[in-house]
């Protein structure tokens, strides 16, 4: 019939055109003894075809029941989670999410090469099981019994295993807990070939230096509330975190008025003989410093995108949130 054509058409049309993650006013409660716990409390996020984002958030931040409930496995108290514009199980099913995540059980008593065989012959069009192993990174261990592999190899198997269904979204939680830094700079050369597939992938990480080094994006997460959302750049200027260090003079008296006179100066603090202001406008800072006061060996210092994080999440303690 004719009339199947159009509906089919757009079905793919909108398929493409759809986020691979879309969650609105998202909540997910457990009942405990005791109460209730938010692990999600209404968070609200649309994540491209294409993007590369980290979760970042203290431990219990709920970013794992987040990433549980766009993998199917356990459904929202209230909210919306839709994959490519279906319900989560929809697209796992269809092989366009997959997994890389710590607790998968594997087989102790099979190699990693058997492993990725038995799981492959359960998939309808798999990619072949040499592919998956070379692009995991798996290879030069396949004949090895999994018991037998290290835990770092362990996560490769199953990085091997997520890439069977070729999935055009990789979920992936604290993929690299647990492994030394050489595994771990090898397992992210191994992710970025995925990206560069044009893959979307979505990880949870306690490591920020991974969420700076790989991500687009960052979305902070704390207390089931999305805190911040933005690029790297965007999450350090959140914080307002560059500061402008000097040698002070004490000619120029108390560095207070910097503060007091300087709409761009907001705080400072004293280091040995270096005073160190910060403020909105690190440029305002720096230009009244080597212009109008006698300070002398000026730096402006990009504060680490850790204790960007650590600003964020405790000043989100203290108020309920970021706007
Ligand atoms: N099945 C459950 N039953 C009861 N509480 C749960 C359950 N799963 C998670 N929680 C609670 O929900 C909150 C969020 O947990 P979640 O595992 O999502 O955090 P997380 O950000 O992934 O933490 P981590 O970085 O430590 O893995 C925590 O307080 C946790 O104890």
């Amino acid at each position: 019939m004719n009339t199947a054509q159009p509906a089919a058409t757009d079905t793919a049309a909108r398929e493409l055109n759809a986020p691979a993650i879309e969650i609105a006013d998202l909540h997910k409660s457990f009942t405990v003894r005791g109460g209730k716990v938010r692990a999600v409390d209404g968070i609200d996020l649309t994540i491209s075809s294409g993007e590369i984002v980290a979760f970042l958030g203290p431990n219990g931040a709920g970013k794992t029941t987040t990433l549980d409930m766009i993998l199917g496995f356990t459904s929202p108290t209230s909210g919306r989670c839709l994959v490519y514009d279906g319900s989560p199980q929809e697209a796992v099913k269809h092989g366009r999410v997959s997994a890389v995540l710590q607790t998968g059980a594997l087989l102790d008593d099979l190699s990693v090469r058997e492993t990725v065989a038995m799981i492959s012959s359960q998939h309808t069009n798999p990619l072949p099981v040499n592919e998956v192993l070379k692009r995991a990174g798996a290879m030069a261990f396949a004949g090895r019994k999994v018991s037998k592999c290290s835990g770092g190899e362990q996560q490769r198997l199953r990085f091997a295993l997520a890439l069977l269904p070729e999935p055009d979204l990789l979920i992936l939680d604290e993929p690299t807990a647990g492994m030394d830094v050489n595994a771990r700079r090898d397992f992210w050369a191994a992710m970025h070939a995925e990206a560069e597939r044009g893959r979307t992938i979505v990880f949870a990480t306690h490591y920020l230096e991974e969420a700076e080094q790989f991500a687009d994006r960052i979305v902070v997460i704390a207390d089931g509330k999305l805190l911040a959302d933005g690029t790297t750049e965007e999450i350090r200027a959140l914080g307002g975190l560059r500061t402008v260090s000097v040698v002070w003079s004490d000619d120029d008296g108390d560095p207070a008025s910097v503060v007091d006179t300087l709409a761009g100066a907001e705080s400072f603090r004293r280091d040995g003989q270096r005073v160190v202001f910060t403020g909105p406008d690190t440029d305002a800072i720096a230009r009244h410093l080597l212009n109008h006061t006698q300070a002398t060996d000026l730096l402006i210092v990009q504060v680490p995108l850790e204790e960007a994080f650590v600003d964020l999440t405790s000043q989100a303690a203290h108020s309920g949130g970021i706007k």
